[in-house]
């Protein structure tokens, strides 16, 4: 027989991605095709979920034709998504009523607040881990519901389909077969019960979402179903994970035991500590989210999510111009003479964890005539790094655990100035591991575990780089505190509404 590999779909927000792995966990090809993100009005976020589609069949097509294997030495199917990221679709033409919201959209923010204002906030938490905030699917649904005509009527007719993007897909992948979503997606939509893991009908009821929408809920390994042979160049080929992407980075850091934590840097930030089978409820501004479930055994962590880390990059790219290619932003931050009191809070869509503040700008803080492009940039970096030590100061008062150890990964990772910087000011070594595309492989790993490919004792990552702090802590200390003053005076900055105002 033909050698057989596992096909990881990744679609992340920025860019999605097919890769190939073969049994010894090896990256063996990868396609990736840059998506479209859409900014209509200021804090919205929108993409376009037919777009995303015809982006899953081109890295497939490009995959089997670049690596020039055969349609049929496709073991399995996994897929990693972009979580949150609504999609409502008619059941009859198989099209998207509207936008899909992005998990970044503030757009659903009065809905939010309404919700608050009803008092539905320590239930919403009880129930799902989660919180009252736009950053979750449950305000887009209502908002989908509320303002596209015909909507709700088509709901409640029986003729809308909601979904996550990994439904989206999965529903296309198999020729409008399964409609379904995995415990890890569903976790994150504010409408399922972590402790049932089924959508919960006093939480529809509050929110005036019909369940006749819902997919079904399935575990994160398991054959759900095979692809349409017209996707798949005449193959049928099993569809065999579909998983949250941050909590498929875990898996692929191989964070299996109770207390491993990794960070990813993508277009968010995203720090998870797996808590085992125990749902840890913070008090610390984090989530208490699903893992995974495989088989009847179902893993939980605690999350903290950060809205804007690598984005702020594209950012300093596309909108300042301040560099052509994110690759020599790590040079420009050496570069840049010491100025250690700029600050840029990347507030773009508010502050995510541990903050919490969905009415926050973004800001620079500290500027001087003297201040450069350089420093900028650094300062863009840092943020990163600021962002992801509150998480974890927060995740160690959580857990009583001291992390002494983070895996990382993402896009950013590849900035070595940024992985120094984490390193002194959180005090403890990072690991970046020689496949870089963890959340690939973590989506594969799960795929090929419900088909026997691999074992659990089979899996393997291997390190790259071990980054260890050579600052003192004591110096860190003050940065950190200055950071904590630039993030009081973003927050203090409210903004009146000005009237006939034309800026979006
Ligand atoms: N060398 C770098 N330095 C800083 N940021 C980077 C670098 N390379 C990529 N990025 C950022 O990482 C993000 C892409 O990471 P990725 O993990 O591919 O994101 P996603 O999965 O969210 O699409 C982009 O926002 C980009 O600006
Ligand atoms: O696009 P990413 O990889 O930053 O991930 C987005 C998250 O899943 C949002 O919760």
């Amino acid at each position: 027989m033909d050698k057989q590999y596992i096909l990881a779909i990744d679609h992340g927000t920025t860019s999605t991605r097919a890769i190939l792995f073969d049994h010894e966990c090896n990256m063996v090809d990868i396609v990736q095709k840059e998506g479209k993100v859409e900014y209509p009005k200021s804090g919205w976020v929108e993409q376009d979920a037919l777009a995303v589609w015809l982006d899953i069949l081109y890295v497939i097509a490009g995959i089997i034709n670049k690596s020039g294997i055969k349609p049929d030495q496709v073991a399995a199917i996994g897929i990693s998504n972009q979580r949150e990221t609504s999609v409502l679709w008619d059941k009859k033409t198989g099209l998207p009523i509207g936008k899909a919201i992005v998990w970044q959209s503030r757009q659903t923010s009065e809905i939010c607040d309404r919700w608050k204002e009803e008092g539905l906030e320590e239930m919403v938490r009880q129930k799902t881990g989660l919180r009252i905030d736009p950053y979750f699917s449950a305000s887009k649904i209502a908002w989908m519901l509320e303002n596209i005509e015909g909507a709700r009527e088509k709901a409640e007719n029986g003729d809308l389909m909601f979904g996550t993007m990994d439904s989206w897909i999965v529903w296309n992948l198999s020729g409008e077969e399964r409609h379904i979503t995995d415990v890890s997606n569903a976790s994150r939509t504010l409408l399922c019960n972590i402790e049932t893991l089924e959508w919960d009908d006093e939480l529809l009821e509050a929110f005036h979402i019909p369940k006749t929408i819902l997919p079904e809920i399935v575990p994160t390994s398991f054959n759900y179903g095979t692809t349409a042979p017209y996707h798949f160049f005449g193959s049928r080929i099993p569809i065999c994970s579909m998983v949250g992407d941050q909590q498929a980075a875990l898996f692929g850091q191989l964070c299996l035991e109770k207390g491993m934590v990794k960070n990813t840097y993508g277009t968010g930030g995203f720090l998870l500590m797996n808590t085992g089978d125990k749902i840890v409820r913070s008090k610390n501004g984090l989530l208490s989210t699903v893992a995974w479930k495989i088989g009847d055994h179902v893993t939980y962590a605690l999350e903290g999510s950060i809205f804007v880390s690598g984005s702020i990059m594209k950012w300093m790219r596309d909108e300042l111009q301040l560099f052509d290619d994110v690759k020599v932003t790590s040079q420009m931050a050496n570069n840049a003479k010491a100025q250690d009191d700029l600050f840029i809070v990347p507030a773009f869509v508010g502050l995510g964890a541990p903050y919490w503040d969905d009415k926050a700008k973004a800001s620079i803080v500290g500027l001087t005539l003297g201040s450069n492009r350089n420093q900028i940039v650094k300062a863009g970096i840092e943020s990163m790094a600021y962002q992801a030590k509150d998480v974890m100061d927060a995740m160690e008062k959580d857990s009583n655990l001291k992390i002494s150890k983070l895996k990382v990964d993402g896009g950013a990772t590849s900035n070595d100035y940024l992985l120094q910087f984490q390193a002194n000011l959180c005090q403890c070594a990072l690991e970046r591991f020689k496949v870089t595309e963890l959340t690939a492989l973590g989506a594969a790993f799960l795929a090929g575990l419900a088909i026997g490919y691999w074992k659990l004792e089979n899996l393997k990552i291997e390190i790259d780089q071990t980054f260890e702090p050579n600052k003192k802590k004591e110096e860190m200390d003050l940065h950190f505190e200055n950071w904590h003053r630039a993030i009081a005076s973003c927050q203090a900055f409210k903004p009146v509404q000005v009237e006939g105002n034309g800026h979006v």
